[in-house]
């Protein structure tokens, strides 16, 4: 038997709107994040990437078929038992960085735990501002720090309660190549020392080079899985679907 995934939908469909202006985000597609792993989600703008993303991590609901975390069927869950499953059990990385202001780097990165009123564990705490490598600016406030750093903060954060899976969503899209490469690096160590799940959309064939495998997307089914990507590969793979869009 097959170890369950950290994360999986099952004949996943997502519609916005209705009657001419229906949009089919999401149309059908059963996909599972096996734990241990890195994997990053692929293809053309509008293919229902972020739809995926934020279904499979309970910030959105489906129209029909089934999203996962571990064991758990979201779609049976209520509004209270979501947001503490989403808590507790998943961590997110976005874009726009999101740390607050008014609080320093730890206390950044300990505030889903202080929220959920759990104790952060020391030794893995420690062990986490060690590889963001933020040790000498944990009293700092965001803004007195670089994009990346930022960044390597929300990191931190989203790993912080040991979540079963972290989605990252273009977590590099803000940041300049040298930065972004050490947040993937980051996210790549999480997975491979530190035994993390990570879920990471991205329109960058070289982050998504960092993953164990790319998922992907076309017209919101599921077109493809690539192993051990290179950015070469997966910009091939990209363009295909390009050439099959125009041909359309
Ligand atoms: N809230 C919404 N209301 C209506 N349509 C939506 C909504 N969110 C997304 N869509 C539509 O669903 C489809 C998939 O969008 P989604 O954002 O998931 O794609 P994506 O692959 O992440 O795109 P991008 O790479 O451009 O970010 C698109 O046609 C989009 O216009």
């Amino acid at each position: 038997m097959t170890a369950t995934p950290a994360a999986h939908l099952t004949a996943a469909v997502k519609v916005y709107g209705g009657g001419d202006t229906e949009v089919r985000a999401l149309d059908g597609v059963t996909l599972g994040f096996e734990a241990g792993r890195f994997t990053a989600i692929m293809g053309p703008s509008g293919s229902g990437k972020s739809t995926l993303m934020h279904c499979a991590a309970g910030l959105d609901t489906l129209t029909s078929g089934q999203a996962y975390i571990g064991g758990t069927e979201l779609g049976s869950l209520g509004d209270k038992k979501l947001t503490l499953l989403r808590r507790e059990r998943v961590g997110f990385v976005f874009q726009a960085f999101n740390l607050l202001p008014t609080l320093t780097v730890a206390e950044n990165i300990t505030l889903p735990q202080d929220l959920a009123g759990s104790r952060p564990d020391p030794e893995w705490t420690a062990a986490l501002i060690d590889v963001v490598g933020l040790g000498d600016r944990l009293h700092h406030r965001p803004g007195e720090l670089s994009g990346g750093q930022q960044q390597r903060v929300a990191v931190a954060r989203a790993l912080a309660s040991r979540p079963e899976v972290v989605f990252a969503d273009e977590p590099t899209g803000n940041l300049d190549s040298r930065s972004g490469a050490e947040v993937l690096g980051l996210l790549g160590r999480a997975v491979h020392e530190m035994g993390r799940t990570v879920v990471m959309v991205t329109h960058d064939p070289v982050a998504a080079a960092h993953a164990d495998e790319v998922v992907f997307l076309a017209d919101g089914r599921l077109a493809g899985r690539m192993q051990q990507p290179t950015a070469e590969r997966v910009l091939d793979q990209l363009k295909s679907y390009d050439r099959k869009e125009a041909a359309r």
